[in-house]
């Protein structure tokens, strides 16, 4: 179960301050609970830990053997939170080198329909020529173009080279129940579909099928995940006490720090595994809260990478950034900093020690800069990168995510401003139905 330490925000605002919002804090958590809130129709995330069966788990966990026992390589095509929960589980629990090992205990993971990139596509199809692939379709709204349109080129090249019959084992589609490109495909081409509910947003969308599947086919265990997350569903609920609610206390410091001028939210990990957590975090808070001209801006940095190159603005720049640290207790392997007899390097003085703990010496070193330099700091400790745990730290993300948003005075659960672009691209392109808006455009160009 993870640990929330606010102490080092106090000084930039007070424990009296954060328990303040005890009582808004649970009015947003009835709120959700009752479902009387902006976007109540997007709630489906909030018990979805304690209502996942074993027999859907079962089914999960029998597609993705399929996938496992034809393929060499599974692509993930999908976008925002169609992929983002997946590769965050993905690569915090797979080896750093996975893709490069002889021994595979797993299809190599590739995320696509994430960029319209042709060169990243091209090269993509180029890398697949020879191997035995298969394909993991996921879009809620079934229409996304960049991910139909990798799809579209991926469907084709599995096709081609492994036969429409083995394609068709080989390929599932994760979408709407009913409407969208992607169902209309799947259920014409007779693919194994699973469903993204109605009332699950995309960035809450990592303990359906969406992120299961995949998690699932990379070879990590999802009925631990589910169960880290169910677990930390208990200790977030509306009945747990603020004091004791991590959730509650997350929601109201970030929301306490944003009021006192601190406009930027920085996640920090020490570990390059949870970069994709960062990008999921990211979307996650970036597209709760980030309307009606509000919101803290949520950004990430990956230490001590960024301390050589973000590190500087941090420590010295416009006082208006906090910083929410994920630390890692225990990390999976041993390695000691060896002895060198010429010691050209100076760094014997480490010769004998884990080299975790010299991260984790950088780690404070760190933290007492930061908050000497201006910076809020809140540390979030993981015991370890497991299943259980990321589970847990990823609806505790959710759970105060929606607090959060309702405390802010917004709506967490839409984003109508992601459309603006996707307007403007498809009257550039002059998609049917976008007449008008491509004569507009054409003629501010
Ligand atoms: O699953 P879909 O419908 O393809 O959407 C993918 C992503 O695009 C968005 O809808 C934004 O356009 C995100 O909210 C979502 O996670």
């Amino acid at each position: 179960m993870i640990k929330l330490n606010i102490e080092k925000t106090f000084g930039f605002i007070s424990k009296e301050s954060v328990d303040a919002y005890a009582a808004e804090v649970k009015a947003a958590q009835e709120t959700l609970e009752q479902g009387t809130g902006k976007g109540n129709d997007f709630l489906g995330w909030l018990h979805l830990p304690s209502s996942i069966t074993p027999e859907h788990l079962a089914d999960l966990k029998a597609t993705a053997q399929v996938l496992r026992d034809n393929c060499e390589v599974v692509i993930v095509a999908g976008i925002g939170g169609s992929y983002l929960g997946a590769r965050a589980v993905i690569e915090a629990l797979s080896n750093s080198f996975t893709w490069l090992q002889d021994k595979k205990t797993a299809p190599v993971m590739i995320y696509a329909g994430h960029n319209i990139s042709e060169d990243y596509l091209f090269e993509l199809t180029e890398y697949l020529k020879d191997k035995k692939f298969g394909v993991i379709n996921i879009s809620k709204s079934g229409t996304t173009t960049e991910t139909a349109l990798a799809f579209r080129l991926l469907k084709k090249q599995c096709e081609d080279q492994r036969g429409k019959e083995t394609a068709r084992k080989v390929i599932v589609a994760i979408t709407d129940p009913k409407k969208g490109a992607a169902r209309i495909t799947a259920d014409k081409e007779g693919y194994k579909s699973f469903i993204i509910p109605d009332n699950v947003g995309g960035r809450f969308s990592v303990l359906t099928p969406v992120g299961l599947l995949p998690i699932a086919v990379a070879g990590f265990d999802i009925e631990k995940l589910v169960a880290g997350a169910a677990d930390m569903e208990k200790a977030c609920g509306a009945h747990v006490p603020f004091t004791e609610n991590p959730a509650a206390i997350y929601a109201a410091t970030r929301n306490d720090l944003y009021k006192n001028g601190k406009k930027i939210e920085i996640l920090v990990n020490f570990s390059p595994k949870l970069h994709y957590v960062s990008e999921w975090w990211k979307q996650l808070y970036g597209e709760s809260e980030g309307k009606d001209n509000k919101g803290i801006f949520p950004a990430a940095v990956d230490f001590s990478t960024d301390l050589h190159s973000m590190g500087q603005w941090i420590q010295e720049g416009e006082r208006t950034i906090f910083e929410t640290v994920i630390s890692v207790e225990k990390v999976e392997h041993k390695l000691e900093v060896p002895t060198d007899e010429a010691n050209l390097d100076g760094l014997n003085f480490l010769a004998g020690k884990r080299v975790d703990e010299v991260n984790k010496m950088a780690e404070l070193g760190t933290q007492l800069a930061h908050v000497d330099g201006g910076v809020p700091n809140i540390r979030i400790v993981l015991p370890e990168l497991t299943e259980y745990n990321i589970g847990g730290l990823m609806y505790f993300f959710e759970k105060a995510c929606g607090i959060s948003g309702y405390l802010l005075g917004v709506n967490p659960f839409n984003q109508p401003g992601v459309e603006a672009y996707k307007k403007n691209m498809f009257a550039l392109l002059n998609k049917p139905g976008y007449e008008e808006e491509s004569k507009a455009i054409q003629a501010r160009l």
